[in-house]
């Protein structure tokens, strides 16, 4: 393994997922004693996966106040190596509700960042000067997408993003993934994408504003990778899904790890499914037990797709 890979989240978040067994009625208390909390945000979860799967995979971004601490604390103690530019203002605390009648995620806008605070993080990343940058999640108040064309042209590095559909269209530095959910394929192309043809005919699409590899997740419908090579859909595993959240950070992970390992573009597909498939069968973002991943990940079933 000699790929290093750095992410980079912008907008942390300490994660906090509860289940409640009645499903929520206004005016009404729910009580739970199911409650847990992770270190999150898009980045950083590609980090924890990324170490998991025995990648060199720090993290870096923005975080401040009691939830920043909370999260460095919780990465050093999972050894997941983390160098982040403290911030005056104060890191997120996202909120998952798992009910009987489904998940419902609450996302916070999150800080605000000074142009010095966006300034020290370019700064960090290009002393840091990894093989590959992750660039994952919402941008706090403060910082643009030219940020992150400047993060990703700061050195030789090669760079992946995973942001909002609308974010997508204002990018304009080279890329070597971009990882959209279907809603972003919609939003990033402006096509429909109510099937899965649709969402190869986006992803092809996507492909040509300036993503080497667009790795799509469509959730139940298993993911899409396009390449110059050719567009190819991946089953998603039967599992028990306890939630979805962090799904797509684990499919980009998992696509890494066997970038990082030499494997081809389908294999590299099928450990991202493989390893989404784990994640989705626990709750939160934490870490699933991955062994197995890499000999079980050809039960994926791969083939070529067109529109
Ligand atoms: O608000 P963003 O930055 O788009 O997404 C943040 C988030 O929902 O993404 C991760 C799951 O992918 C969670 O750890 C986190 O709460």
């Amino acid at each position: 393994m000699s790929d290093d890979v750095l992410t980079v989240t912008m907008n942390p978040a300490v994660d906090h997922t509860v289940r409640v067994t009645e499903p929520l009625r206004t005016g009404a208390v729910a009580r739970t004693d199911d409650a847990k909390f992770d270190a999150g945000g898009k980045g950083i979860n590609v980090s924890k996966y990324l170490t998991a799967l025995d990648v060199d995979a720090p993290a870096t971004g923005f975080l401040g106040g009691p939830f920043g601490r909370m999260i460095r604390d919780r990465l050093t103690d999972d050894a997941v190596p983390n160098d982040f530019v403290t911030i005056g203002d104060r890191t997120r605390l996202n909120t998952t509700v798992l009910g009987p009648e489904g998940e419902y995620k609450i996302n916070h806008d999150g800080p605000t960042v000074s142009e010095d605070e966006v300034e020290t993080l370019v700064e960090r990343v290009r002393a840091r000067d990894p093989d590959r940058l992750v660039i994952a999640g919402s941008l706090p108040n403060g910082v643009s997408t030219a940020d992150v064309d400047e993060l990703a042209s700061a050195g030789d590095w090669e760079t992946a993003v995973d942001m909002g559909g609308a974010s997508l269209t204002e990018l304009d530095a080279s890329y070597l993934v971009c990882k959209p959910n279907r809603e972003e394929l919609g939003v990033a192309t402006g096509m429909a994408v109510e099937t899965t043809a649709d969402c190869v005919a986006a992803a092809q699409a996507l492909r040509e504003r300036g993503f080497e590899f667009v790795v799509a997740s469509l959730g139940p419908d298993g993911a899409l990778l396009a390449t110059d090579s050719g567009t190819y859909h991946a089953a998603a595993l039967p599992v028990d899904v306890v939630d979805t959240v962090g799904a797509g950070d684990a499919l980009l992970s998992g696509f890494l790890a066997g970038f990082a390992r030499g494997e081809s573009e389908r294999t590299a597909l099928r450990t991202g499914v493989t390893v989404a498939s784990r994640v989705v069968a626990a709750s939160g973002t934490s870490v699933p037990d991955f062994e197995g991943v890499f000999e079980t990940r050809d039960d994926v079933g791969v083939s070529t797709a067109r529109p």
